[in-house]
Formats: structure tokens, C-alpha cells, sequence
């Protein structure tokens, strides 16, 4: 899983056209991306596809692990979608780590609109591969 393959994973990397090619940040112990969602990303009329739902909650919460330097893949991933999320809004993605034992990482993710409001909420597990 080096950093060159990962240039065309779906949800970050910059050389996939069709990706959601996020940016990440750190903010205290939260990893925060932003995202827009087009008319290309919705089921239902101007709501978000929930599956894309999902990968912004799974690439925030896997990612942040792999942003430690180590080689994760998600276990398990969670979901709960409180509202539908709109497009054409900026949408506030974090995650954090909630525990830690042995190779597994528990970690919760949200996504938020602009005023604030909650639209969904993730929790994961994400697993080190290898002896890392
Ligand atoms: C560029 C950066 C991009 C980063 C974002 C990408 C995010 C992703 O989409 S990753 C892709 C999706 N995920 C995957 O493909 C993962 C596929 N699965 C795997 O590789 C493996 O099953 C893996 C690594 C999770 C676990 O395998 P392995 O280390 O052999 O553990 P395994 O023997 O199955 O389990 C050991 C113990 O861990 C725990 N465990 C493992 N998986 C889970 C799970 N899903 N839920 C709960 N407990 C688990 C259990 O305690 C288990 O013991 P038992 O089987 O007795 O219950």
C-alpha cells in the first residue's frame, strides 16, 4: 500500500478523475477533511448518496491512522445517517480515535453542515496489517 498506488485511492488520491480527491487536516486530536458533494454524488434529488456517505466517514477514520504512518485497513464500519446530507453544502468530516488495543483502533467520525447540524455519524474499526 505505497503512497504512489494510493495516488488513486477513490476518496483521496489527486490522480483518480473520478475521485472525491479529499485534503486532510489535524486539529487537536481530530482529523477534519471538507467536502462538496455534487449532482454526481446524490441518490434521491439533491440528497447525497449514503454509500458516498459512508466512504467520507470511512476515509476520515481509516486514514487518520494511516496519517500515523501505519498500514490500515477498516474492519468495521458503522453508520448512522441522522438527516440526508445536501448537496452543494460544505460538508465538515472528522474523525478521532476513541481506543486503541493491540492492532485494532476504535475510532468515531461525524459529518456536519455549515451551521453546525449533524447529518451522520460513523464509529469504525480499523486494523494494522503486518507487524507495524
Ligand atoms: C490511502 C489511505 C486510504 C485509507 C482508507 C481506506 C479504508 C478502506 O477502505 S480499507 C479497505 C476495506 N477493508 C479491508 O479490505 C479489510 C479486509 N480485512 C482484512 O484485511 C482482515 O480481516 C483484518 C486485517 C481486518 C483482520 O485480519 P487479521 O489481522 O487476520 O485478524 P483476524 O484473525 O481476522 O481477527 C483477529 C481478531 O481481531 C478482532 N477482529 C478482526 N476483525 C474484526 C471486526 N471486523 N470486528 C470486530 N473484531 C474484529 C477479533 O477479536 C478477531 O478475533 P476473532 O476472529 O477470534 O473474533
Amino acid at each position: 500500500m505505497d503512497d504512489i498506488n494510493n495516488m488513486w485511492c477513490f476518496a483521496c488520491g489527486p490522480q483518480n478523475p473520478i475521485g472525491l480527491k479529499l485534503k486532510f487536516r489535524e486539529e487537536g486530536d481530530t482529523y477534519i477533511s471538507t467536502f462538496i458533494a455534487g449532482p454526481e454524488h446524490q441518490g434521491y434529488d439533491g440528497i447525497m448518496h449514503g454509500g458516498l456517505v459512508s466512504t467520507l466517514l470511512d476515509e476520515i477514520m481509516a486514514r487518520y491512522v494511516y496519517a500515523k504512518g501505519l498500514t490500515a485497513v477498516t474492519a468495521k464500519l458503522e453508520v448512522r445517517y441522522r438527516q440526508p446530507t445536501p448537496i452543494g453544502q460544505e460538508l465538515r468530516i472528522s474523525g478521532w480515535i476513541t481506543s486503541q488495543r493491540g492492532k485494532m483502533y476504535e475510532l468515531a467520525g461525524k459529518i456536519a453542515l455549515p451551521d453546525g447540524t449533524v447529518t451522520a455519524e460513523g464509529k469504525a474499526m480499523v486494523a494494522i496489517k503486518g507487524d507495524e
